[in-house]
């Protein structure tokens, strides 16, 4: 059992309608009474469980008002921690939430580390380890669908899944254990077949989920989207249209943007980090050396290229050197300025780019922006159906686990296949179950459960 109580702040810092202290353990109730007088009646513990009461936060040994504030206790273990919980809503603002949060702290409770609320609401067997991350998905959620999938990964879509397929492992287990113990010649050859079956069963349902982290990653991290092309072929303009402001300045003149401008914009819920470059070319103008540079660099660093040329002018050198570029890259060629006389030979820009859609767009007449949308959220999903969202697989963590229990089901499957002593492959079988576990947080250590919560914010 935890014994010690802990307190810290639970909303963002600066200046807001109401902040929150929160406290959790066995002596919450005690010093949320210790440091609050009700309006009405004497003690907090006159008010039923649950009750918002309003009153003041009072310093015991001086009596001075600390501050007005609404209160609640929740007696455990139905909890968020599952422990004995107080809040105090005070008003928001750093000086009454800190001088409150200092108060409790004199009063026996201890300041939290971060993500200690939600580490305990794990540690009590509230929620398992995949909810209690899901929880910072939650809060650092950049689109609606992030939120969503998030969402649903703290009500245990994920978990459930997860111990769907451990429960079938459990029973392969079951199977080859009753072998080993009463080994009989005809039993062992029913026993391999069926294990074969099961055994790829698993490797298939694995494969499925892991199959979902590319574009779970994504929709939790933001696809890294860099614009580039030559200087002047609308790269700022296409910038600003995808961001539906004016955040990038747009010129006639070459060499506008010297410096890559980076924003976040949702695309049909997803999130794109975009990043507009300087155009690329040779220059003597240091800025612009360096501007190029550094698009170079981002170009390096992009999960998607959108490659912008100019379609009323014939390709030079530079757009050629670019296509190289871009050739081994997930890309996306925009035809711009199509509003004007086409000059560019299309035919033989898509033979240099086999493969790589090609859309011809008009920034300032508005044409095309659509179809770019959909295709880059087609390149997204690569074809996924979209009602499997809910389980999407967002957590590199978790991507890791799946990846090294697929690889121990499919050795068992080889070692099946090879008719091997079962207690070969019940080595596999075991070590697939236990790297599945490490995502509910069943079987993994105390360092990686620490490092985990480390990563939290304080007061959740
Ligand atoms: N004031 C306040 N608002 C908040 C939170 C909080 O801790 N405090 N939350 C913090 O993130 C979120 C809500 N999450 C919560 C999750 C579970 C329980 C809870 O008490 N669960 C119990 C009983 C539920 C019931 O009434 O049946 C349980 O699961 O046993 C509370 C909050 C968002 N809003
Ligand atoms: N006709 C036409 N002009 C456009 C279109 N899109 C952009 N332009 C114009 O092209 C010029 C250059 O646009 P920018 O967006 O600054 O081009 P850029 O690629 O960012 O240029 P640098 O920052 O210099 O590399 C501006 O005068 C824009 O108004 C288009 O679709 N049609
Ligand atoms: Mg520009």
């Amino acid at each position: 059992m935890i014994d010690d109580t802990i307190a810290a702040i639970a909303t963002a810092p600066g200046e807001a309608g109401i902040g929150i202290v929160r406290l959790s353990g066995p002596m919450a109730v005690e010093i949320l009474d210790q440091v609050f007088v009700p309006s009405r009646g004497k003690s907090i513990k006159d008010f039923p469980n649950r009750r918002l009461t309003h009153g003041y936060i009072v310093h015991p040994q001086t009596q001075d008002k600390v501050d007005e504030a609404l209160v609640v206790y929740m007696k455990g273990p139905h909890t968020y921690t599952a422990e004995d919980v107080a809040e105090i809503d005070c008003h928001g603002g750093i000086v009454p939430v800190r001088k409150i949060l200092s108060l409790v702290l004199s009063m026996g409770a201890r300041m939290a580390e971060p993500g200690e609320f939600t580490k305990r609401a794990f540690l009590n067997g509230r929620i398992d380890l995949a909810q209690a991350e899901a929880v910072m998905d939650v809060i650092s959620a950049k689109t609606e669908k992030g939120f969503d999938i998030a969402l649903g990964q703290l009500e245990g879509s994920l978990s459930k899944e997860v111990g769907k397929i451990r429960n079938n492992i459990l029973e392969m287990i079951a199977h080859i254990t009753v072998n080993i113990d009463f080994p009989d010649e005809d039993i062992e050859e029913i026993t391999y077949q069926g294990l074969e079956k099961q055994a790829k069963e698993i490797v298939d349902t694995v494969a499925a989920l892991l199959s979902t982290a590319h574009t779970g990653k994504i929709i939790r991290e933001g696809l890294k989207t860099v614009i580039i092309g030559k200087p002047n072929v609308g790269k700022s303009s296409l910038m600003n249209a995808l961001l539906k402001e004016s955040r990038a300045i747009v010129t006639e003149v070459p060499g506008t943007t010297r410096d890559v401008i980076e924003e976040y914009v949702s695309i049909q819920g997803i999130p794109l980090k975009i990043v507009d470059t300087a155009g690329i070319r040779e220059t003597e103008d240091i800025v612009e050396k360096i501007g190029v540079e550094r698009s170079k660099e981002f170009f390096n660093k992009a999960d998607l290229v959108i490659f912008v040329l100019n379609a009323a002018e014939s390709l030079t050198e530079e757009d050629q050197q670019i296509i190289q570029l871009v050739n081994e890259r997930d890309a996306i060629i925009l035809l711009n300025k199509t509003d004007l006389p086409m000059v560019v030979d299309e035919a033989g820009l898509q033979e240099m780019l086999p493969g790589k859609k090609v859309i011809r767009i008009s920034v300032t007449e508005e044409i095309g922006l659509k179809e770019l949308e959909d295709t880059i959220v087609q390149m997204v999903y690569g074809g996924q159906v979209k009602h499997k969202d809910l389980s999407l697989v967002t957590n590199v963590r978790h991507q890791n686990a799946l990846e090294r229990a697929k690889k121990s089901m499919e050795d068992a499957v080889g070692a099946i296949q090879s008719n091997m002593p079962l207690d070969f492959v019940e080595v596999d079988v075991r070590n697939c179950w236990e790297y599945l576990g490490e995502i509910t947080g069943d079987t993994v250590g105390e360092d990686i459960i620490d490092r985990i919560f480390a990563n939290f914010c304080l007061g959740k």
